[in-house]
């Protein structure tokens, strides 16, 4: 197998059942995202203890706060040495542009994070923009310009659903990541998520890594589940 461009979302409350779910994967190499109930629940162990066996992290704690917080937050977070975290693209550039300089002092190994931009949440649709946000912009518009704002604060790329990922590859260029969650296979409930495609799908959009959670931590099987999802986004 290709290093895995699959990120499952560890939405667990316990480093132990993140120790279960896990063990059902022996012997795979998983990039895993560990998010808000989990490091607030456990904190940096489960960090380590991911860390100790072997697989990659995407930190998602999706920082959002004034330049000189985020920095400082940075700062702390590059020395777990994970190998993604985040902010909001709404924070804007000179957030973005801190949130770089504080992984830059902060990194432990020569090689900072990678840090990517969230730009419209994937349970967002036109409608919310519209009448909640007051954002009168088709939410493609949004998307990109908010993905030029993060390449122009030197970011490695955005939080998105697939069905911009074309877009954003075709204005920004191949390099610059598109991490897409908002995954289901054909039979699965999208849940609270509004902007939705397939695994296949999200490779035929270009997605650069897909998010998957209930998909594959819901399902009977995982590793069956996972190993489907593998195929149809990165098969050959
Ligand atoms: O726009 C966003 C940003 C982050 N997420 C996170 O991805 C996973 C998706 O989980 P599913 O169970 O596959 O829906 C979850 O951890 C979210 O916090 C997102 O969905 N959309």
């Amino acid at each position: 197998m290709n290093e895995s461009r699959i990120c499952i979302a560890l939405d667990f409350k316990t480093k132990s059942d993140v120790e279960n779910f896990l063990k059902q994967f022996e012997g795979e190499s998983l990039y895993v995202k560990v998010g808000m109930e989990l490091f607030y629940g456990e904190g940096i162990e489960i960090i380590k203890m991911i860390k100790e066996m072997g697989h990659k992290i995407f930190l998602d704690l999706k920082l959002h706060d004034i330049p000189n917080t985020v920095k400082s937050a940075m700062r702390q977070l590059a020395k777990l040495d994970v190998d993604m975290v985040n902010v909001h693209a709404s924070g804007g550039i000179e957030m973005m542009k801190a949130a770089i300089e504080g992984l830059e002092e902060g990194k432990t190994s020569g090689k900072r994070p990678l840090c990517i931009a969230v730009t419209c949440l994937t349970s967002l649709d036109q409608d919310v923009l519209d009448n909640q946000l007051l954002i009168h912009e088709p939410l493609e518009n949004v998307v990109l310009k908010w993905a030029e704002n993060a390449k122009a604060a030197g970011l490695d790329g955005v939080v998105c659903s697939p069905l911009e990922s074309k877009i954003i590859h075709d204005h920004l260029g191949k390099e610059f990541l598109t991490v897409t969650p908002g995954i289901r296979l054909a039979s699965d409930n999208v849940n609270d998520q509004k902007r939705v495609t397939t695994p296949a799908m999200a490779k035929e959009l270009t997605s650069s890594y897909i998010v998957v959670g209930r998909t594959i931590t819901g399902s009977q099987d995982p590793l069956a589940t996972y190993k489907k999802v593998y195929q149809d986004f990165q098969g050959e």
